[in-house]
């Protein structure tokens, strides 16, 4: 093991990505900020990593790095591709990151959805146990929770390759949050990569393939 973190499959030179392994979905090597990293990484097509560590540890600017919402360095690949071969609004509907606490810039969340993914939306609200009016109803006027659970909805409303979960089920009750795991579920059985952020032992446990523990800004197997 290097000075780096090893917490992929294989050696890989990003320089021959003939060699690139296609179970993998997402691929970082020695991506790093002024504020976490570096850190080698492997994400597994439909797999679920599970990352925690304490507050300030570096969890929230590691997805940020990889949704190029921050400067960083380092290589980013999606399914063996430079993250540079993509326009950013294209990468980020694709590497989609929902912050711990969701930017809205519509009156409501149905707004923020086009119009394919409006009857999916629904029946999304509907496994996620949000009352039926919640699509429609000001932002403003809903619970922590519920705009938790529809800021969900809009990030698989892009139908992304890869979602970086900072804090998604912060603010839900038991049910809530089973409800949320169990649709999460069955997005990685569709294929979808995910890594999550949570302070819950337990669910990164209930929901992470993998866990990994951030520290001090590096990766480590928890
Ligand atoms: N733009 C910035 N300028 C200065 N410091 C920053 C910046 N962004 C992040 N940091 C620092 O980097 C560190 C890691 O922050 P980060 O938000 O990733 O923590 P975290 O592990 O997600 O914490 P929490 O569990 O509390 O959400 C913190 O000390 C934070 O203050």
């Amino acid at each position: 093991m290097g000075s780096r973190t090893r917490l992929y499959s294989m050696p890989m030179s990003f320089h021959s990505l003939a060699r690139f392994d296609p179970s993998v979905r997402l691929a970082l090597r020695a991506l790093c900020s002024a504020h976490a990293g570096p850190v080698d990484l492997d994400l597994g097509r439909g797999e679920c990593i599970a990352i925690v560590g304490e507050s300030g540890s570096g969890k929230s600017v590691l997805l940020r790095m990889i949704a190029d919402l921050i400067p960083n360095e380092g290589t980013v690949l999606l399914d063996g591709a430079q993250r540079a071969s993509w326009t950013a609004p294209a990468w980020r509907s694709m590497v989609v990151y929902q912050a711990a606490e969701p930017a809205w810039w519509d009156a409501t969340a149905r707004a923020h959805l086009p119009a394919s993914e409006q009857k999916r939306a629904q029946a999304l609200a509907d496994a996620l146990k949000l009352r039926a009016a919640a699509l429609d109803t000001d932002l403003e006027l809903l619970s922590t929770g519920e705009r938790q659970r529809l800021a969900l909805i809009r990030s698989l409303a892009c139908r992304p390759r890869v979602l970086l979960l900072d804090e998604p089920a912060s603010a839900l009750d038991a049910a809530s949050t089973a409800a949320l795991e169990a649709l999460l579920r069955s997005e990685l059985e569709r294929g979808t990569s995910v890594l999550v952020v949570t302070h819950s032992e337990e669910q990164a446990e209930r929901l992470g393939q993998r866990c990994l523990r951030m520290a001090s800004g590096r990766l480590e197997v928890a």
